[in-house]
């Protein structure tokens, strides 16, 4: 039986878009994309402190400090990664209702789950941000030493080594930072945003 058959939804007096005006902006959620080292974690935390310091209201979700809480009973097969980021849409979707604009960064390695996260909220809720390193720039820079671990037998399912990542069709953003430096990448998105009137609401 479905287990949610005798819940019903309970509406509150405030909505998001009351929250939205009372903010001056939209919400929607950034999703950063791509392997580890490739670099979401320290572009989303750029693009936070520059958005706060316009006067935006964000949260940033990060994959290593998610996964030390709400979603410490989750490893790294294939089940628990679907898991894992299910339950970080539809937290993205908590957020976005409560008129934030929500920075997620994990490997999020497979299309169908990210696409799960774009139907689950509104038409431009959901920008999708690809952070494109080859595997070659992922592994010299290291930051964690897990790359290292992985060489020396220590990991084993290790996206871009032994696990898939399956790179988005069609993102809304594609940053290769091969090339692109921070300060690059950062304005990319910002610039984006700023254009495409995300950060205004009437
Ligand atoms: N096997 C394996 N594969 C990939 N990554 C691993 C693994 N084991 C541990 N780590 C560390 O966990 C971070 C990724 O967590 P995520 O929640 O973003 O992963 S996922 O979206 O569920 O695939 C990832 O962080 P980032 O380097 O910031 O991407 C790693 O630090
Ligand atoms: N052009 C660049 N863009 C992003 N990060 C870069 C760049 N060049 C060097 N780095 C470094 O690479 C590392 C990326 O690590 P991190 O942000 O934790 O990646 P991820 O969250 O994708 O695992 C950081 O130490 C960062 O300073």
């Amino acid at each position: 039986m479905d287990k949610s058959a005798n819940i019903e939804w309970h509406r509150s007096k405030v909505t998001k878009e009351d929250r939205r005006h009372l903010n001056h902006h939209n919400s929607f959620v950034v999703w950063f994309t791509g392997l580890s080292g490739s670099g979401k974690s320290t572009i989303s935390v750029e693009v936070e402190k520059e958005l706060h310091n316009m006067g935006v209201r964000t949260y940033r979700l990060d994959g290593d400090n998610i996964r030390h809480g709400l979603n410490k009973d989750l490893g790294f097969s294939p089940e628990n990664r679907k898991e894992n980021i299910r339950r970080i849409g539809e937290i993205s979707k908590l957020m976005v209702e409560a008129g934030l604009v929500t920075l997620c960064a994990f490997i999020s390695p497979y299309r169908e789950d990210r696409d799960e996260i774009r139907k689950l909220l509104n038409a431009g809720e959901f920008i999708e941000v690809f952070v494109d390193a080859s595997i070659g720039t992922c592994e010299l820079r290291d930051p964690k030493g897990l790359y290292k671990k992985v060489r020396d037998g220590e990991i084993k399912g290790f996206t871009g080594i032994d696990s898939p990542y399956e790179a988005p069709v069609a993102p809304e953003i594609t940053l290769d930072t091969d090339i692109q430096s921070i300060e690059e990448s950062v304005q990319t998105i910002v610039s984006y945003l700023k254009t495409k009137g995300y950060l205004q609401y009437e």
